[in-house]
């Protein structure tokens, strides 16, 4: 079933000259452009290119309105390249298709006044020897889109083909029509809160609302740096499902615990704050900075170790163990929509073969009479179900303990018949969805 969405029309191009659109304005579209394209090329483009001179020359604001437009042509990227299609008869070049794409994520998803749009675009065009011949068709098709309106687009044309069959195959058909419905919006910010912290008061301090489970969320933009109550360590940004595995885990005071993919910590702070004597590994150092910046303005306290989890030489074993596992992240298309492009087919063969070694050194670590929770923020079956029944089937020292969805804060419909959490983006939808998920608690029998 195809989910039949009209983006929204754009106000007439001819109904204002542009107003002083400096270079500066200009010099936005420009760095848009090259984020789009970067998040397109591989996955963690965006960000780099974030850090690059021409971004890190933006004014903050101009910087903050380019990664906006470069987000939402990146969400609707299928149905913008359909608009685009419908009106060219043959494929410009790439540069072209670029400030076309960038000038309609600004007129049909962020409401950017079409003469500023468009004539950024032109003036863009312009500037560079190899798109200046096409200046004229970039305006043409700009402002025959201003005057026409974009016509019907479908959600599902913004998911690449491949990921859509296979969430189709795996999920339903009406999973997949709710799944693009998620892709397409930009998701609140969600906090997690150090225990003793009232979540109605972090709620109304920050606009937002308090979910089952604890998480407050609010639609609150810009830095949270600047948040009332960051400064004093009372929360940190966590998305809902996100805080699902952690309580799974349910450490209690006085336990140890084994973070052993850590960076960059969300899941540690939760085990810390529930009270266990936490050692949080990590392959990668500069990941393992954010964590302990966070540990410090918390006031929480874990062992922060940068190391291989199979090269790290200590016999400790733990009452809990968390694996939240290196994985394609499909399920975090919200947040950060390139993933649907980044990933490729082999990488979720190449991330399960990952997964299903660090499971089995995550299993040496935990005690008789253990538990571990196994999670990642994948939609692919690979990196989830397929490695706990495998993981189960090697080690019979293990058994699946049941989740209850109601005490962890998580969607009801989320419970898997064995007792797993599979938590789909299109979940939630009256609260605004959370990111997808799956996590299984084993605990060694014997
Ligand atoms: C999904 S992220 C973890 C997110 C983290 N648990 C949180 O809640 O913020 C996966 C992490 O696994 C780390 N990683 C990958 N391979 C690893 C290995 N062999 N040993 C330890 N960490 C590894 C990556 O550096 C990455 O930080």
């Amino acid at each position: 079933m195809a989910v039949k969405g009209r983006l929204r029309p754009a106000p007439a191009v001819d109904a204002a000259p542009a107003p002083s659109q400096d270079d500066i304005g200009v010099e936005a579209r420009v760095v848009a452009g090259i984020l789009l394209n970067a998040a397109l090329e591989k996955r963690n483009g965006l960000d780099e290119a974030l850090s690059q001179p021409a971004a890190r020359a933006l004014e903050p604001v101009d910087r903050a309105f380019a990664r906006a437009v470069a987000m939402a042509a990146l969400r609707r990227l299928g149905e913008i390249d359909h608009i685009l299609n419908r009106r060219l008869k043959k494929s410009p070049p790439e540069a072209v298709r670029t400030l076309m794409r960038i000038a309609l994520a600004q007129t049909l998803v962020l409401e950017t006044p079409a003469f500023a749009a468009v004539s950024t675009a032109v003036k863009l065009a312009e500037r560079d020897p190899k798109t200046r011949p096409y200046k004229n068709l970039v305006n043409a098709v700009l402002r025959g889109v201003g005057r026409e309106g974009p016509g019907l687009t479908t959600a599902e044309s913004n998911l690449p083909d491949w990921i859509a069959a296979r969430w189709k195959a795996t999920y339903g058909e009406a999973a997949l029509a709710g799944l693009a419905l998620a892709a397409r919006e930009e998701p609140a910010t969600d906090l997690s809160l150090k225990p003793g912290v009232d979540p109605a008061a972090v709620a109304a301090a920050v606009e937002g609302e308090a979910l089952e489970g604890g998480t407050v969320r609010t639609g609150r933009r810009g830095d949270v740096a600047s948040w009332p109550g960051f400064d004093d360590g009372d929360w940190w940004v966590q998305d809902a499902a996100a805080a699902v595995p952690g309580r799974l885990l349910d450490v209690k005071p006085g336990e140890t615990a084994l973070d052993m993919c850590a960076a960059p910590g969300g899941k540690t702070l939760q085990l810390a704050a529930a009270g266990a004597s936490v050692v949080a590994l990590d392959r990668s150092a500069p990941r393992l900075k954010r964590l302990t910046q966070n540990l410090e303005r918390t006031g929480l306290t874990a062992e922060v170790i940068a190391v291989p989890a199979e090269d790290w030489e200590d016999a400790r074993t733990f009452d809990a163990v968390l694996l939240d596992a290196p994985c394609t992240a499909t399920g975090t298309f919200r947040r950060n929509p390139e993933v649907l492009r980044a990933t490729k087919p082999a990488e979720v063969a190449k991330l399960a073969d990952v997964q299903h070694r660090l499971l089995d050194v995550a299993a040496e670590r935990v005690k008789p009479g253990g538990r571990m929770v196994y999670c990642t923020c994948s939609l692919e079956r690979e990196e989830g179900e397929t490695q706990i029944i495998a993981f189960l089937r090697r080690n019979p020292a293990f058994r699946t303990v049941a989740a209850d969805p109601a005490a962890l804060g998580a969607p009801p419909e989320a419970l898997t018949p064995e007792g797993w959490l599979r938590i789909l983006p299109s979940m939630w939808a009256e609260h605004g969805g959370l990111d997808g998920f799956f996590a299984a608690r084993l605990e060694r029998v014997s």
